[in-house]
């Protein structure tokens, strides 16, 4: 039974949901990174909110950990790489949170508006103090969004509700999509010199990183307001401080902080700045949303391989898993067949699907063929960082599929190109299910693979069937089928043999050595 770990506050709505898939759930909130460390040996999943750090220490303890599952949007506590290149599956519920968090902003933006958290204080405190707390209205301003996706356009249409104009800086935001919120694309600098209120909803990247600087705020206008509900590095707080302090920024209010948990903050304490402590997500129906859909796609995962939402694999639907199992074995045969022929740097990589399995979602394929292909040279290749291995390795790989059809009824075609040459290796399945090998080097062959395999290939010539059939058996290895396949008769051939041991140095040269032999190799599958 998978075994799965919980070690932030989610709604115990998860538990359930693992404890009906059959997986049994530890809780165990509020861990230091020594007792995380411990004891994440012993999990196959691992469910977080933002205040587990996974790092890649974490993550190398982590000997049986197949998937970490973040029960909301930000994966920026999670060394996505590190967890990549060991290849633990990092999966996100990129929606479940989005309103509750717009709506969050919007009240940020009211409170900066009217300091109803200052006015608030103030009047418990029996001082009645009505014309110390002089608001702005909201209607006709201009709200600058920056960052336009999930959140940001909710916040947008929100903002439009108000009667307010909306401006949006955000690079991959289409014209259409933008016209379709209603709202104006503009570049940064044209939204800080407009912006009557400016919120933030970007994930922290190298490129938003510190975006509103001393030299941003520069650019706004006197008395602009500015909310950040997305991540704390986005402002720089000293930055920010100095702004608010010269009475250039009339009031900030921040969700998000550089260092969290924000035990303390240059900012705090400030008069014009209203702060909560990373609330953003923090509803019943927000909570209950993530911790369910975290929990369903992790057992997804664990239980039938479907993959949902992943920042680090190709989606793989419930419906689709058991369809690409036959295929998944299939594919990881022809690239591991072609990557123990390889013996060239691999420049190319193209990949056909014909007939049935045209059909399917294609990519986990793609990644389990890479895999295998990569697994003679790359000791540390998984599922997950194949596709990232031919990438840095500037291997181009190309995919093609045809759903019409071919000699079989589905077809998987790879070719390899090395410095050398380019070879190709060809399978299908038998009975639905049933991987077999159906050319290689366009000879057709029809073989099925074996943990061991002895690969020959030779000139079509009486008599080498014999010898190297009494060659196997007088070093006392046991052939559990042989297939032969030849390009014409009397040309080039190849026979393709399980045998039933791994087949050794001394034996291999003897094979070479019988008459029209051009190559012998051991394979492993
Ligand atoms: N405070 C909270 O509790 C809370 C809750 C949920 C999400 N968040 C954070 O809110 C942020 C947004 O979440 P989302 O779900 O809307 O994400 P999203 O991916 O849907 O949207 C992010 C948008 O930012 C844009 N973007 C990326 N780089 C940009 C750049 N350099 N300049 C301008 N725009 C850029 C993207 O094109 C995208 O449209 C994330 O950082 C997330 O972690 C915070
Ligand atoms: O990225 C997110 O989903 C938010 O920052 C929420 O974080 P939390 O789950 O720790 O509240």
């Amino acid at each position: 039974m998978p075994k799965v770990l919980i070690s932030d506050k989610l709604s115990p709505a998860a538990v359930q949901i693992f404890k009906d898939r059959g997986i049994e759930a530890d809780v165990k909130t509020g861990l230091p990174p020594e007792e995380l460390k411990a004891i994440i040996g012993r999990y196959d999943g691992l469910a977080i909110r933002s205040n587990t750090k996974v790092t890649a220490e974490i993550l190398a303890a982590a000997t049986n950990l197949k998937v970490v599952g973040r029960a909301g949007i930000g994966v920026d506590n999670v060394d996505v790489p590190a967890a990549t290149a060991r290849g633990v599956v990092v999966m996100n519920t990129p929606y479940g949170n989005s309103i509750t968090t717009a709506e969050h902003a919007i009240a940020m933006l009211f409170a900066v508006a009217r300091d109803i958290p200052q006015a608030n204080a103030s009047t418990h405190a029996g001082k009645w103090e009505k014309s110390k707390f002089m608001g702005v209205e909201l209607t006709a301003k201009t709200l600058g969004v920056i960052g336009c996706g999930n959140i940001g356009s909710i916040v947008a249409e929100r903002g439009i509700g108000l009667k307010m104009k909306v401006v949006a800086y955000d690079p991959f935001l289409s014209q259409e999509r933008a016209k379709a919120l209603g709202v104006e694309k503009v570049e940064l600098d044209d939204l800080l010199s407009r912006a009557d209120f400016i919120t933030l909803h970007t994930p922290l990247t190298d490129a938003t990183r510190n975006i509103i600087d001393a030299g941003a705020l520069a650019k706004t206008r006197k008395g602009v307001r500015i909310v950040n509900c997305a991540r704390g590095g986005l402002v720089v707080e000293e930055d920010l401080k100095a702004a608010l302090d010269s009475g250039h920024v009339a009031g900030a209010a921040l969700d998000v902080f550089k260092e969290e948990p924000a035990r303390s903050n240059i900012l705090f304490g400030h008069e014009k700045v209203v702060c909560t402590p990373h609330l953003g997500a923090s509803t019943t129906e927000a909570q209950e949303n993530v911790a369910l859909q975290v929990a369903e796609q992790m057992s997804d995962y664990l239980l039938t391989g479907a993959v949902t939402n992943a920042i680090n694999m190709a989606s793989v639907s419930a419906e689709d898993a058991p369809k690409l199992k036959p295929y998944m074995a299939l594919a990881g045969q022809l690239g591991s067949f072609a990557g123990q022929l390889t013996e060239h740097g691999i420049k190319a990589v193209s990949i056909s699907y014909e007939g049935q399995v045209a059909d399917l979602n294609t990519k986990p394929l793609t990644a389990t063929i890479l895999e295998g292909l990569f697994k003679s040279f790359v000791e540390t290749v998984n599922l997950v960082n194949a596709p990232v291995i031919a990438r840095e390795r500037n291997i181009t790989v190309t995919e093609a599929r045809n759903d019409r059809s071919c000699d079989y009824h589905t077809l998987i075609r790879l070719s390899v190109t090395t410095e050398q040459h380019t070879r190709s290796v060809e399978g299908t399945l038998f009975g639905g299910d049933k991987p077999r090998l159906v050319s290689i080097k366009n000879i057709p062959i029809e073989a099925e693979v074996g943990p061991f395999m002895l690969y020959v290939t030779n000139a079509d010539k009486p008599g080498f069937i014999g010898r190297l059939g009494t060659t196997l058996g007088e070093a006392g290895v046991n052939i559990a089928t042989f297939h032969l396949g030849r390009a014409e008769a009397g040309g080039d051939a190849i026979a393709l043999i399980q045998v039933d041991q791994q087949v050794g140095n001394a034996l291999l040269e003897k094979v070479r050595a019988i008459p029209n032999v051009v190559q012998a190799k051991a394979m492993k599958f």
